[in-house]
């Protein structure tokens, strides 16, 4: 490696920009969508309990689907909610012809079982991809409903490396919801696949393996330069909110907080190709690739052929 390519400052990867190109697509086929068919299509989303990052993330997709031209339906229940009670909302949803999308926002209260209520969504309507027969199906490499996250992530990778085939890949991160089905979608794109986690041991040598770093531990700072291999992609899932003592104090007196990813991002930008903020990176690609799931699950559920993405 040269000085001067150690000190070049990666390609910043726009996910606000990337986002609103996802929304203007699902806006354009969603309004053709009710033009042509009369179906608008509609997005439920459920929230248990009042976690308020989770109050944030779901106004924020009530408020985006709408601006898409879509229907939002909210349902917030209260932490002490049953399992029968959600399982009821859940079939009441399942069959209603309104709803074509159905997001259950995790975590969960811990009382309440969330696999058995993820799989107890239609599969048709499972927007988030998380119910067992599209994590099959997408680990089968068949067409299904993908998780966002790992959309979003596939999208932007994807404006980076229109071939994937061959590329070395190494996902930090092997969660139900994030890291493993990340692993299967760069899978079947032909990468060669590393999975790290807590337990891995050699993660700095696996990393300066890789051509492309996707990160999803939710450790602030876990990546750091000497890991990265000159010019590779770096994809920060991470959302860690932590205290920011150069911003003041609140009102409490207490520490003002900021939201940072998983990369230490100031070093790492001097080593990579092309890197993903946070924020501004992966998050609001999560919520486009969400509405573009629900159109998608829309046009599948009224056997209307317009599917809107393509990742492989
Ligand atoms: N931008 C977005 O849209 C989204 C962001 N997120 C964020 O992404 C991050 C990950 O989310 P999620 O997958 O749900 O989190 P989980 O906590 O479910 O999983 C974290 C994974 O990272 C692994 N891990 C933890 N610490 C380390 C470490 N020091 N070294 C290597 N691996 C480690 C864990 O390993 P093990 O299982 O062995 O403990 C686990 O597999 C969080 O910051 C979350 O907030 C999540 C969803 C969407
Ligand atoms: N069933 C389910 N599906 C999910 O997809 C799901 C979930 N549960 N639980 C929580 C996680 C987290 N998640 C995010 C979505 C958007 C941003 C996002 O837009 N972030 C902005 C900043 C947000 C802020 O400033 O607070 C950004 O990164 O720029 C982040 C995180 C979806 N999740
Ligand atoms: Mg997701």
């Amino acid at each position: 490696m040269n000085k001067i390519a150690q000190f070049q400052e990666a390609e910043i990867i726009d996910g606000r920009a990337h986002a609103e190109d996802v929304r203007r697509e699902v806006r354009e086929k969603a309004a053709k969508m009710k033009a042509t068919h009369g179906i608008t299509p509609g997005l439920a989303v459920v929230l248990v309990g009042n976690d308020p990052a989770s109050e944030v993330y779901v106004r924020s997709k009530g408020k985006q689907a709408v601006d898409a031209g879509m229907n939002s339906f909210e349902f917030r229940l209260a932490e002490s909610t049953t399992r029968d009670e959600l399982l009821c909302l859940i079939e009441r949803l399942n069959t209603d012809p309104e709803v074509h999308g159905i997001l259950v926002q995790l975590p969960l209260p811990k009382h309440l079982p969330s696999t058995l209520v993820i799989n107890a969504i239609d599969p048709r309507k499972d927007v988030d991809g998380f119910h067992i027969a599209n994590v099959g199906m997408v680990g089968t490499g068949q067409d299904a409903i993908v998780p966002c996250t790992p959309l979003g992530c596939m999208l932007m990778l994807r404006a980076y490396h229109p071939d994937l085939r061959g590329k070395t890949a190494l996902v930090i991160g092997h969660s139900n919801v994030v890291g493993k089905p990340m692993a299967r979608l760069l899978l079947n794109a032909d990468c060669t696949v590393m999975i790290a986690h807590k337990s891995s041991t050699n993660i700095p040598e696996l990393a300066r393996l890789a051509d492309i770093v996707v990160v999803a531990a939710g450790v602030p700072g876990l990546v750091k330069a000497d890991w990265i291999k000159p010019g590779a992609t770096v994809i920060d899932v991470g959302i860690n909110r932590v205290p920011a003592p150069e911003l003041g104090l609140q009102e409490d007196s207490s520490a003002r907080t900021k939201i940072v990813g998983d990369v230490d991002f100031n070093g790492v930008s001097r080593v990579a190709g092309a890197i993903t903020p946070v924020p501004g990176g992966v998050g609001p690609m999560t919520i486009a690739c969400l509405l573009a799931n629900t159109l998608s699950a829309c046009c599948h559920l009224s056997g209307i052929d317009d599917s809107p993405f393509q990742i492989d």
